[in-house]
């Protein structure tokens, strides 16, 4: 039975549901260029055999009906088509783009290199392949042989006898945070919503919910039957009007979740005079692009207006689209206070329900600034919901926010990944990375060959690979801020519609963005905190598929690797992967050969460049010249920020990127630990001996805690989070993680949850 014949049986009472269903999978399937099947009386839809034929050919609409949300993993097991589209927001970009035309793209300057200089495919060539989709025995146990070796020839010596004072060091962490989580406990209980106001039942399919027949529609159009844990939980609250901090891992319909709610109260909208009511923020213009997108799809059958308002897309557009007062507006934060300061007739007063997506990074330092001047502009009385995959439920951050008593739904610990995703980690000892581009290389031509996002810290890295895949013939796509927002988006679609291998892409590429079916994240460099790691590597394992992430670990990537191995669930896999030294070699001698070719490519791009920008300078002079007096005569814009105050705040952004509050606390901790710490002079003896009084004083505190809690809940109805936390706990392997353990510390670290 395919999707369409399990939601007619769901929404079989609706009347008239049969037909709808019925012409909404054959506008479905003529968009996915399958022929419908020949039209039957409709109950025969309900039962029909043959519909199953379809569904084997075309894995893209439909999804197994047997699928359900694992908790620990958040996940699909269904394969569903992404929701998006970008094609209606590139239209905007066409009339500007010509002047392009009289340049080669990148693509063909590399190929005519490659031509030039015969260049050879490396599939021609005699590469030793290793099936990337079965993990090598030789090459796990020569890892763990090759870090011993390491370890006994002495070349880390110095880190294994630091050992005493890490642990000292995390013991008196340990000891601060869990001070610092009864003081936030306490604050959080205050500021929420009280935990009986959670719902307290799943609710099992769409239709129980109660949503109206075009919202069911679009729901059935994306394929959607049984509603997601976050969405079970986030849509019967978010119609009622509630506020809502919800977390939920990456790739678990989080997007859907908080769409739903807002078309169905939409439904219901005065509509003689048209009003933006909903604002949803999102942290960059690739996410506003899918969001809207999403959007569009689920309130497809609606009359409800949606308009996307990010950068990169033309001002003027925008303005004229908001004049007409979209129901939705959504935006990226610099863009949408452009409008408001810049746009005679728009303004936040009449928002009802703001949403911020990715929620984190939006309250990040980064913000700041633009966050505050989007709330001050928001009428008081509105709803507000929060979500990400690693959302902060840390009550200072969430003030400035001014919610009305919040409920939490964190169906999922805000630091777990998906049981589906299989981690992998490739240690890169300081005398060695020089060598990460030939490792990268080679695994992308050896192992993971397709469907690979891979993540760098910079773009210029990122666009360094990208001309070195291109000599050596592997197909990749850029995505970075050195591009412009059309070259983002066809980047981004090239990857998805497979006419890449591989996204090489900055942080800009981390979060929200969903591409069905990327098997392998790599990250080249690692990123500078744990959520963002969380993000990253939930671009794979999404919707029920399995994934696997790769990273290339050095030495400064130590904090990341061990929170990424202490918060892997129990089911999850950890590797550690080698690659012989033969092959770095081969691809490093490879790489060093295109360095010249490299070099050309880059001088050609910088002239054109140079070229680009000059005939820029002298249009804008005619332009000014020719229209003189209408350019006077407009009102002057008004800067929300200087660009040094903008520079100021991205550098601070990008520091923080994604970090947690208490991350970066810890960060600031560790900076300043022998300046702040309380045991601060204290010998050895005495430090062990005060922060086991502190750890005695907190279990006791913490047991109190508990029978108080036990004692209350024993009286209350199940609530949704202990539900959720009940599934998500995993049998602990009794391992500390303090223990000597024989072998190099990296090994150590990553084998730690190897079981
Ligand atoms: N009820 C559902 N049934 C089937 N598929 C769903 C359902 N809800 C969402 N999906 C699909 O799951 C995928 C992930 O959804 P979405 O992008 O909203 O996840 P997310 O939780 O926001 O992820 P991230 O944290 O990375 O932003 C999408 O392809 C979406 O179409």
């Amino acid at each position: 039975m395919n999707v369409y014949s399990s939601v007619c049986k769901e929404a079989g009472e609706l009347p008239g549901y049969q037909e709808l269903a019925l012409k909404n999978r054959n506008a479905v399937l003529r968009e996915s260029n399958v022929s419908p099947p020949e039209s039957k009386p409709t109950k025969d839809i309900v039962d029909q055999e043959s519909d199953d034929s379809i569904a084997d050919e075309d894995d893209h609409i439909v999804i197994d009906p047997s699928f359900s949300f694992e908790f620990s993993g958040g996940a699909l097991q269904a394969k569903i088509n992404s929701a998006w589209n970008f094609s209606q927001v590139k239209s905007s970009f066409e009339t500007n783009n010509q002047s392009n035309s009289k340049f080669s793209t990148l693509d063909e300057k590399i190929e005519k290199k490659r031509n030039e200089n015969k260049i050879p495919n490396l599939e021609d060539e005699d590469v030793d392949v290793v099936d990337g989709n079965v993990e090598s025995e030789s090459e796990e146990t020569s890892a763990a042989d090759e870090a011993n070796k390491i370890e006994q020839n002495g070349s880390d010596g110095q880190e294994l006898s630091s050992d005493e004072d890490i642990s000292d060091e995390e013991e008196l962490a340990e000891a601060d945070n869990d001070l610092e989580d009864t003081v936030r406990d306490k604050k959080a209980a205050e500021f929420f919503a009280p935990e009986q106001e959670i719902i307290e039942e799943q609710v099992e399919t769409f239709t129980e919910m109660r949503l109206s027949r075009p919202i069911l529609k679009g729901v059935a159009g994306l394929g959607f039957v049984k509603p997601t844990p976050i969405q079970a939980n986030t849509i019967p609250l978010a119609m009622k009007g509630t506020d809502i901090c919800g977390a939920a891992v990456t790739g678990s319909g989080k997007t859907a979740a908080f769409i739903i709610p807002i078309l169905e109260r939409l439904l219901f909208r005065p509509k003689d005079v048209a009003t933006t009511r909903v604002l949803v923020l999102v942290p960059t213009r690739e996410l506003g692009a899918q969001c809207h997108s999403v959007a569009s799809n689920l309130g497809k059958f609606t009359d409800i207006q949606f308009s996307l308002c990010v950068g990169g897309l033309s001002t003027k557009v925008q303005e004229l689209e908001l004049r007409k007062r979209p129901d939705v507006v959504i935006a990226t934060p610099g863009r949408l206070i452009d409008h408001i300061h810049n746009s005679p007739s728009f303004n936040l007063d009449s928002i009802e329900i703001l949403i911020i997506d990715e929620a984190d990074r939006i309250l990040d330092d980064g913000f700041a600034a633009e966050l505050n001047e989007i709330i001050r502009n928001c009428p008081k009385g509105r709803q507000t919901m929060l979500f990400s995959a690693t959302m902060t439920d840390n009550v200072d951050d969430l003030i400035k926010l001014s919610l009305n008593r919040p409920v939490r739904l964190f169906v999922n610990s805000s630091t777990a990944l998906t049981s589906r995703l299989t981690q992998e980690f490739i240690r890169i000892r300081s005398s060695k990375e020089q060598h990460k581009s030939a490792i990268l290389a080679s695994l992308c031509s050896r192992t993971y060959k397709t469907e690979c996002i891979v993540f760098f810290k910079s773009k210029a890295d990122a666009h360094m690979m990208k001309l070195v895949f291109g000599l050596l013939g592997i197909k990749a796509a850029e995505l970075h801020g050195n591009l412009n927002q059309l070259e983002r988006l066809e980047a981004l679609e090239s990857f998805r519609d497979r006419k890449v291998d591989f996204l090489l892409a900055t942080d800009l590429a981390s979060r929200g963005l969903d591409i069905a079916g990327i098997r392998t994240v790599i990250n080249y460099d690692m990123p500078t905190n744990y959520s963002l790691y969380v993000h990253r590597v939930g671009r794979t394992a999404r919707a029920g598929q399995a994934g696997r992430a790769v990273s290339l670990v050095t030495e400064q990537d130590r904090k990341v690797l061990k929170l990424a191995v202490k918060n892997a669930g129990a089911q999850s896999h950890i590797k550690n992967r080698v690659i012989p030294s033969s092959v770095i070699l081969k691809f490093q001698k490879k790489i060093q050969d295109l360095k010249e070719k490299v070099k050309e490519i880059s001088k050609e791009e910088y002239e054109e460049k140079v070229f680009k920008k000059t005939e820029m300078e002298i249009n804008k002079g005619l332009n000014s010249i020719k229209h003189q007096d209408e350019i006077l005569s407009r009102p002057k814009k008004e800067w929300f920020q200087s660009q040094d105050e903008k520079l100021q705040q991205k550098e601070l952004g990008v520091r923080n990127h994604g970090a947690s509050k208490k991350e970066k606390n810890n960060e600031e901790d560790s900076k300043n630990k022998l300046k702040r710490s309380p045991l601060d002079g204290l010998s050895r003896k005495k430090k062990r001996q005060r922060s086991q009084f502190l750890e005695e004083e907190k279990e006791q505190l913490k047991s109190q805690k508990f029978s108080v809690r036990s004692a209350k809940t024993s009286t209350k109805p199940k609530k949704v989070k202990q539900f959720a936390d009940k599934i998500n706990s995993k049998p602990s392997n009794g391992q500390s993680t303090r223990k000597k353990k024989s072998g190099s510390r990296f090994d150590a670290e990553v084998k730690g949850k190897r079981r």
